[in-house]
């Protein structure tokens, strides 16, 4: 069967598709929305994970009907993208809708607790997280909130999306535009010894790039202690997210959906790699506990989704030379990544790291698992003598403490200790040796972005794979 029909087939399988299943989980209730109906009747929806929600006339459609002749057939879609904190709406309607009175129209947008949306002329819901339900109602729009962190035309708002070891980001708004349009600023505080440096680099970087699969800079505004990076939202939460909803299937992506995403990766990557700049820090969570941020990121919620690469943190400018300081994070690191890190004297090239990245990626989204850092299992070689596990899983999964778990992890690394199960990738032999291409332990011999986009497995489905891509990155 081709490639695209084995997608169509597993399509049913996708988040969106789940609603059936999903009517009866209301105990995975993200978030509820209350409204008034034409007949002054209270109702409430309830948003899930697994249950996005759509809203417009077409009763055939969508899950919640409003029969107003000014709300479009499918006028938009609910998505929750993190279990009860973020929640997306996108809006797919001809003439848009209110976000606290804020106009939005063709593009998605974060729905964060108590905010108000409207219909045009018709009915209002208000979004109520159910972590949330008892905290006072942060409104973004409220003047205090403008007020003190207005910064030039952008308001940032106290809401956050996430925050990893350098930064906190924030849900934040352009003003300039006619339709209001969500921004993230991710705000880095200035270390004295820093000098300005690395963050400066981030931006520099950053500002000069312009891809869809990168995470676009909008604007830098700089006060005295901090740096605040204003960047383009994305609404659809991070990989690991989007795979965690495939629990039935052992959180494992369709091969066409890894491979639609795999195919944006390897653009992205091709655009950095082209003009000689390594990300140095690809990555995605590698378990549910994990807390960590990660670089890759949905642009908007759904399914065959478009992602965006971004944290150019430690990115590298030049980088087919080598670099002595060892950055990124242990799992996502070469074996030469990781015996540089061993031996500070010795240094790394930063492109063939980020291949070695994609073909850990390209493994997690496939097997469902991460190749190296997927804990231990009683009877391992790796099973610690005293017992220092930190929490576990499933039955058979547990996780060690992160300063054993990172010794675990390299040293598999460095032995190429790969499991390549036939029971999953013996149907899909031209992404096994792709994959394994990708994690060859000698980054000379390496696949490059070039030799994977002229690998068996992205060119036999080439043609569709552009079209799906130039479809979606056509489509608002
Ligand atoms: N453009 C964006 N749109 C929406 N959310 C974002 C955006 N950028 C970052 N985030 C959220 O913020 C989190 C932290 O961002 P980021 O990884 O850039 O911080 P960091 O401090 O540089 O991380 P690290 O510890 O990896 O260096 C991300 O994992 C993501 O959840």
């Amino acid at each position: 069967m081709p490639r695209s029909q084995r997608a169509c087939k597993n399509d049913q399988e996708r988040p969106g598709h789940r609603s059936q299943n999903a009517q009866a989980q209301t105990s995975n209730v993200c978030a509820k929305l209350i409204t008034t109906n034409r007949k002054g009747r209270r109702e409430v929806l309830l948003l899930s994970v697994s249950r996005p929600l759509t809203i417009g006339r077409n009763a055939e459609i969508c899950s919640y009907v409003v029969s107003d002749p000014v709300v479009s057939s499918v006028h938009c879609k609910l998505y929750a993208i993190r279990a009860d904190r973020i929640n997306g709406i996108k809006d797919l309607s001809s003439n848009g809708l209110f976000l606290n009175g804020h106009w939005i129209r063709g593009s998605s947008a974060i729905l964060m607790h108590g905010d108000i949306l409207q219909l045009p002329s018709s009915q209002k819901f208000t979004c109520v997280h159910s972590a949330q339900a008892n905290r006072d109602r942060g409104d973004v729009f409220s003047s205090a909130t403008v007020t003190e962190n207005s910064l030039g035309r952008w308001i940032v708002t106290s809401h956050s999306l996430g925050s990893g070891s350098f930064a906190t980001v924030r849900l934040a708004m352009d003003t300039e535009l006619s339709v209001h349009k969500q921004v993230a600023c991710k705000t880095i505080k200035r270390k004295v010894s820093d000098k300005r440096n690395t963050v400066a680099k981030e931006a520099q970087i950053l500002g000069a790039l312009n891809h869809p699969n990168i995470n676009r800079v909008y604007d830098v505004v700089s006060d005295n202690k901090h740096i605040h990076i204003f960047l383009e939202l994305c609404t659809g939460g991070d990989l690991f997210s989007y795979i965690s909803h495939y629990e039935a299937s052992a959180y494992r992506l369709c091969e066409g959906e890894a491979q639609y995403i795999m195919y944006q990766l390897l653009q992205g990557l091709e655009y950095l790699h082209e003009r000689l700049i390594s990300h140095r820090d690809l990555k995605v969570r590698t378990h549910p506990s994990s807390m960590k941020p990660e670089n890759i990121l949905l642009y908007s919620p759904g399914p065959y989704p478009r992602i965006q690469i971004a944290d150019f943190g430690l990115a590298r400018p030049k980088s087919y030379q080598e670099t002595l300081n060892v950055c990124g994070t242990v799992p996502y690191l070469p074996p030469e990544g990781i015996v540089a890190l061993d031996n500070k004297l010795m240094g790394y090239v930063g492109i063939p790291a980020d291949c070695w990245s994609a073909g850990v990626i390209m493994y997690l989204m496939l097997s469902g698992r991460h190749p190296f850092d997927y804990g231990v299992v009683p009877g391992d070689s790796n099973w610690p003598s005293s017992i220092v596990i930190q929490s576990h899983n499933t039955e058979s999964q547990y996780w060690l403490s992160s300063e054993r778990n990172d010794e675990v992890v390299k040293r598999r690394i460095i032995e190429g200790d790969v499991e390549f199960l036939d029971e999953i990738w013996g149907g899909i032999p031209e992404a096994r040796a792709l994959c394994q291409w990708f994690l060859s332990p000698d980054p000379q011999t390496r696949a490059t972005v070039h030799d994977a986009q002229n690998s068996r497995w992205i060119r036999c489905d080439l043609q569709e794979l552009k079209t799906a891509y130039q479809r979606r990155m056509n489509s608002r």
